[in-house]
């Protein structure tokens, strides 16, 4: 799941995007870029590593011009190698700049019809060139000395009809000015914002609306599924559908993945997980279990193991402490290296855990990586009974659309039943959230959309993707380690006396 930022404005937007860009740093850790557009040139930076680590000086020095789009990188198409961070570029027609956050899922069939119609060939495995060239090779048939908004429409509805999949993109189109446009369900999310200044306003694109906090932007909407808005040179804004509202939004952005204080389809973030953690109180009660205290995973298990604790009346505690200079694991490309930074971020408070039975609340069980070390780390400090409580329910099928758990032999429970979860993970007892009660939480009735819970249940907004699940399974094969849960003989007893 990457972070995606664009900016037009009438002055430089260098400083504005590095702001906006850190504020999405969570998104994506893999690697950072910047392209700006001065009138007569892009500039491009990029490279691997984090926002801070990328960026120094003498590079944001350079990147001139008052359009920009950055990106930081989250890998889930390609291998994690600087050639394939974003942006991407490409001089025709016009010059064109894009970032992409999604995944797409007929990437064969674009590449072979960007090979065979349009005589594209992309320079890399990255899935973003193949929303560029198709976007690219579609507006080049129009009539370029009076190329018209309708005409960038038309060949971003024949790009959102050919490539499948979910993608929220922003493009700089050189000298017309800055487009954005999403997949046809709104999988993804993209929110633009405005600022007035005295000559005249600055228009921004971003993944997540926390970008606008920080730069004292005002939210104007949420691009829409199948949407795309265009800022041109003069700053006026041009919508192709008006429709704002998701068909089929990723709701393990609202579990994981975005920032708490991000807004997002009208819901807060850290709301919806307190909700989170008040709904799972009652299965907690029902299994007949007293914690002494709830603590939380940080970072992300925060909000709803304080909404568990008030709604069973026990107190919370931050029992385990973070060390904030580690990032988060879930999205490092490698079990070596997703363990590596669990075993370095957390450390429990032993005086407070000693003794004591503990409920500890995570957003999601995924492979299983934290809750197995959270477990044994609690009981080494002395815990006397470890509760494990999932804020999510049990996470069966792949992820397509950009989140990174592509193959099912990696997910632990698309492997395992509760019981046996429950022995690996060495916990007293496993509680995950209820389908249906995350499903009720997420209803379409409550008006903010159509969501999508296909890592749930196995249902892809998108239709039949058994074709894309074997292509990435052969891609992942090619490119990386493919990570298996360790087996169920690989797993320590289950400690019998407390
Ligand atoms: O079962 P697993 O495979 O370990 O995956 C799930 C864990 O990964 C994420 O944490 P992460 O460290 O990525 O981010 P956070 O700091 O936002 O919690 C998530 O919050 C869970 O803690
Ligand atoms: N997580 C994402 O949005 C990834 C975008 C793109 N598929 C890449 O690998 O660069
Ligand atoms: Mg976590």
């Amino acid at each position: 799941m990457c972070g995606i930022v664009g900016f037009h404005g009438p002055e430089r937007v260098v400083g504005d995007m590095i702001i906006g860009l850190t504020a999405l740093q969570h998104r994506g850790q893999d690697a950072a870029g910047i392209a700006t557009f001065d009138g007569d040139a892009f500039h491009l930076h990029k490279g691997q590593g984090l926002v801070n680590d990328v960026f120094k000086p003498k590079h944001t020095k350079k990147l001139t011009g008052n359009t920009g789009i950055g990106h930081v990188r989250y890998t889930t198409q390609g291998a994690n190698d600087s050639d394939l961070a974003q942006p991407f570029t490409t001089s025709y027609p016009f010059g064109l700049a894009m970032v992409h956050n999604g995944n797409v899922i007929n990437f064969r069939d674009v590449a072979k019809l960007l090979h065979d119609k349009y005589h594209v060939l992309p320079k890399t495995t990255n899935d973003l060139e193949l929303i560029m060239y198709t976007f690219a090779s579609e507006l080049r048939v129009k009539d370029l000395d009076r190329i018209s908004v309708v005409d960038i429409f038309d060949a971003v509805e024949t790009t959102q009809e050919l490539v499948k999949g979910a993608y929220a993109t922003v493009t700089i189109i050189a000298g017309h000015g800055l487009l954005a446009f999403t997949d046809p369900l709104g999988i993804r999310p993209l929110v633009m914002g405005r600022r007035d200044t005295p000559e005249g306003p600055v228009y921004a694109f971003a993944s997540e609306s926390t970008c606008f906090d920080y730069l004292d932007f005002e939210f104007v909407e949420n691009v829409g599924p199948g949407q795309a808005i265009f800022i041109d040179n003069n700053f006026q804004v041009h919508y192709k559908n008006q429709n704002t509202v998701p068909k089929a939004f990723c709701v393990f952005e609202q579990i994981y993945f975005a920032r708490e204080d991000s807004t997002i389809h009208g819901r807060l973030v850290a709301r919806e997980r307190v909700r989170l953690g008040k709904i799972i109180a009652r299965k907690v009660v029902d299994a007949g279990l007293k914690p002494d205290m709830v603590i939380d995973v940080p970072s992300s298990g925060y909000f709803s193991a304080s909404g568990l604790a008030e709604a069973i009346g026990v107190p919370y505690r931050r029992a385990m402490v973070k060390n904030n200079h580690m990032g988060r694991s879930f999205i490092v490309p490698t079990q070596a290296g997703r363990e590596d930074v669990v075993k370095k971020k957390l450390n429990p408070i032993r005086a407070f855990v000693e003794g004591k039975k503990v409920a500890v609340v995570d957003d999601s069980i995924v492979r299983g990586t934290t809750s197995r070390r959270i477990v044994r780390l609690l009981r080494e400090a002395g815990a006397s009974e470890v509760y494990f409580i999932s804020s999510a329910p049990p996470i069966v099928s792949p992820c397509i659309y950009g989140i990174d758990m592509a193959m099912s032999t990696e997910l632990i429970a698309a492997n395992y039943t509760e019981e046996e979860i429950c022995q690996f993970i060495e916990a007293d007892k496993v509680i995950y959230q209820d389908l249906s009660d995350l499903q009720d939480l997420f209803a379409e009735e409550r008006g903010h959309g159509g969501s999508c819970f296909a890592c749930f249940t196995g249902k892809y907004p998108t239709g039949d993707v058994t074709r894309y699940l074997r292509h990435i399974q052969e891609e992942r094969q090619s490119h990386r380690i493919v990570d298996k849960v360790p087996s169920v003989s690989a797993k320590a007893p289950l400690p019998t006396e407390h």
